[in-house]
């Protein structure tokens, strides 16, 4: 029976692809075999030594020791693409509530004082200072060009807007799904120069931290529309509100409330509901849920941000051992010699490596001794052993 711990709210259609004849779901469990998370942080949980896996059911991953999952050579799993519709439909809201002021005139309209006639008086002497502008033929910007940027930069050139994006990383997939009067930009002050609209589609990683800062602002096109549903992390607060004093900002529609956004009439910041709806998280969660079983029960691996992707069909009816380990040389051997040793042939085997970690899974014709497993374990580099 496998246990796996359930963080924050994971919808029951993920729940219920892990069979309870095999799997102990709970938000309870003590020594889990793996973790079902959103956006419940994990820097600072003891990880239990019983742990194989951590499925993020969602895209970003910095709520997660990634690092320090790989260093116990565990695998993290997320869910890439599955609630990128759900984020494009809040940003095109965003930006046309923006283009029309909708949040200041719905705050002026409810101000408004005396019977039907006076209101109705107020409203149309008042309504010239909420005039907005058409999205057609105006510049979006759009930084990092994966599931949820690609879908927006999409939609928008649909509606009639240019649409520059910015993704040094960008993925063949991705470019290719792009629309092709997409164009390219080489930096992030190219896109903020000619953009009238910029939403941020990247991770939160070391390189993104803070990257919409003062100096990023200074080159923003006056009057610029900023658009944040990636984390608060990668924009500077206080660079934010500067621009928005300044003019150089005319409004900023984020997904992450903070002291220094509260009461600014020329911010809407949500709750952190870019990937709240039902369809975004009944995708996530199947998705992390499968990935999670799919690791527990076979060993093998798809989308991990940390493991290579390996996927070994079980065709023999004898063990199956994976192995996690340091990418560095003679470690298939002394694994192929510990299982020799004692008398067990390799039917089939499949390694890759990824960045640092290396990962086997070997197939083999009988019983795997829980000596030979100690003998691995004891292999240096080695970071975990499991016989399936
Ligand atoms: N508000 C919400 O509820 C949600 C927020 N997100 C956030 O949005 C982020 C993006 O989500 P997805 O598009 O699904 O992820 P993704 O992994 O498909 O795309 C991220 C893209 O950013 C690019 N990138 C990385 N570093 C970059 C840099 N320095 N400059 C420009 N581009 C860079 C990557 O090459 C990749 O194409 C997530 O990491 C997460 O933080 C995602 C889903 C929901
Ligand atoms: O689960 C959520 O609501 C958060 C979604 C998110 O931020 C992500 O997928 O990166």
């Amino acid at each position: 029976m496998y246990k796996v711990l359930t963080f924050d709210n994971i919808s029951s259609r993920g729940l219920d692809r892990l069979p309870r004849e095999r799997f102990e779901v709970s938000s309870e469990i003590q020594h889990p075999d793996a973790v079902l998370l959103r956006s419940a942080k994990l820097h600072e949980w003891d990880v239990p030594d019983t742990l194989k896996a951590v499925g993020r059911a969602g895209a970003g991953v910095n709520n997660v020791p990634v690092d320090a999952m790989s260093a116990r050579g565990i695998p993290v799993f997320n869910a890439p693409g599955a609630n990128a519709n759900a984020v494009k439909e809040l940003v095109l809201a965003g930006m046309f509530l923006a283009a029309r002021n909708v949040c200041a005139a719905w705050a002026f309209a409810e101000s408004l004082e005396g019977d039907d006639a006076a209101m109705n008086k107020e409203a149309e002497a008042g309504k010239k200072q909420f005039t907005g502008f058409e999205l057609p033929g105006r510049t979006l910007g759009v930084i990092g060009l994966g599931a949820v940027g690609v879908n927006i930069a999409n939609a928008a050139a649909g509606l009639g807007m240019k649409v520059i994006g910015y993704d040094p990383k960008i993925t063949v997939r991705n470019a290719w799904n792009l629309e092709s009067n997409v164009t390219r930009a080489q930096t992030v002050d190219e896109v903020m120069a000619a953009s009238d609209m910029v939403t941020l589609h990247v991770p939160e990683i070391e390189e993104t931290r803070g990257m919409i800062n003062g100096a990023r602002l200074a080159a923003a096109r006056e009057g610029q529309v900023l658009l944040n549903f990636a984390r608060a992390g990668v924009v500077d607060d206080d660079a934010i509100i500067k621009a928005l004093d300044e003019g150089r900002l005319s409004s900023y529609i984020c997904d992450f409330p903070a002291a220094a956004l509260k009461g600014n009439s020329k911010v809407v910041a949500l709750p952190h509901i870019g990937a709240s709806t039902n369809e975004a998280q009944e995708n996530c969660a199947i998705m992390a849920a499968d990935e999670i079983r799919d690791f527990l029960e076979t060993g093998n691996v798809t989308n991990s941000v940390n493991f290579p992707e390996l996927i070994l069909p079980r065709n023999t009816d004898g063990d199956r051992l994976t192995v996690v380990n340091a990418n560095v040389p003679n470690m298939l051997g002394q694994i192929s010699s510990a299982l020799a040793e004692a008398g067990l042939n390799i039917d089939d085997m499949y390694n890759k490596s990824r960045g640092e970690l290396a990962y086997s899974v070997a197939d083999v014709d009988g019983t795997i001794p829980p000596a030979v497993v100690e003998r691995l374990e004891g292999i240096e580099g080695v970071l975990k052993v499991r016989v399936i």
